[in-house]
């Protein structure tokens, strides 16, 4: 962590770190103790490096991750002693070359107005949490925010919107169960339009079960969006959840596939060990990696920054 910045940042900046680390504690379980178990007062062989690559692999973070890290960590050092504090080190910095290309602030152009965030994802991933999360921090930064209940097939997906609306002063544009995706984008586009809205975030559903309807259901919002906005939306979410483990891996497949996805969000980092999957996920498609969701709460999520969260997830100091 770099230590520029005024006192006070600096303090934002730390408290952040041990909230992240805090957050992800049971997967820099996994990989701290597992390091410190294998090399622990011994010297670093072929045994031990092969070791290391499947405890990496154990803790999701991919095969090919796994194995560079691996070679990484074995250059130089056949038959020297080393400690698990200096293991640990060279683990982050090489999760953190992996991650350091995808991680990307989410940044809401303020040129475009309003700009058009489509949340997708399955169901539970937290698609709706995550959408009032960066709706409250547009909110707070003084920005115009409105959301949209896109996900018009749960009466309880809508109510939760309308709650998290209620609760952080967004206006939520919401249709009857049932009722058409399609049109009510439509119908929340116009009105933010008309309203000087800066951000408009519409939910849609998350039903995998036919990808075929689902694939039509996203074309026609885009499509509709596309008639007041030809460059709408602006930015379409994949929302991921960390608990999942390689589930995560398909839906960016089959997303990546069916929507124009620009951008990710992990969610559920807080309480799982199964936080590596991020890695492998960011070597294997290198999209880029927005914003992580560490907990429930409505400050629970923050900007993804590579080097902080390789140093948290390895326990790194
Ligand atoms: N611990 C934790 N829970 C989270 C996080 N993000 C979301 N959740 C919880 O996950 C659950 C599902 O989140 P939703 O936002 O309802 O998920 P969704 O994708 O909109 O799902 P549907 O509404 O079912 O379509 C809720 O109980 C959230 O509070 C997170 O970062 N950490």
């Amino acid at each position: 962590m770099s230590e520029t910045g005024t006192p006070e940042e600096q303090q934002k900046k730390k408290s952040f770190f041990q909230r992240m680390k805090d957050g992800l504690s049971r997967s820099t379980r996994t990989i701290s103790d597992g390091i410190t178990g294998i090399f622990i007062r011994k010297k670093l062989d072929r045994a031990t490096l092969d070791e290391l690559e499947e405890l990496l692999i154990a803790a999701d973070l991919g095969i090919d991750t796994a194995a560079s890290v691996a070679d990484a960590v074995g250059k130089d050092r056949y038959d020297k002693e080393v400690t698990p504090e200096e293991i640990r080190g060279i683990v982050a910095s090489e999760i953190s070359k992996v991650l350091a290309p995808v991680a990307k602030p989410f940044a809401i152009d303020a040129e475009k107005k309003p700009f058009v965030v489509l949340m997708v994802g399955v169901n539970g991933a937290g698609k709706t949490t995550t959408a009032a999360k960066i709706a409250a921090k547009a909110k707070r930064d003084g920005k115009s925010v409105m959301l949209a209940a896109g996900d018009t097939f749960r009466a309880a997906a809508v109510e939760q919107l309308k709650v998290w609306g209620e609760r952080i002063g967004v206006p939520v544009v919401t249709t009857k169960v049932g009722g058409d995706a399609a049109g009510l984008a439509y119908e929340a586009l116009a009105r933010a339009k008309e309203e000087k809205t800066d951000l408009l975030l519409i939910d849609t559903a998350g039903r995998l079960q036919n990808k075929a309807d689902l694939m039509a259901e996203l074309e026609k919002i885009v499509r509709v969006l596309k008639k007041l906005d030809p460059e709408a939306p602006h930015a379409t979410l994949l929302v991921l959840d960390a608990t999942t483990g390689q589930n995560a891996v398909n839906q960016v497949e089959i997303f990546g596939k069916i929507a124009n996805v620009t951008g990710l969000v992990m969610t559920k980092l807080d309480g799982t060990a199964r936080g590596g999957i991020l890695v492998a996920i960011a070597q294997r498609f290198g999209m880029p990696v927005h914003l992580i969701g560490i907990g429930e709460g409505i400050d629970d999520l923050q900007p993804f920054d590579a080097d902080t969260f390789a140093r948290a997830i390895t326990g790194a100091n």
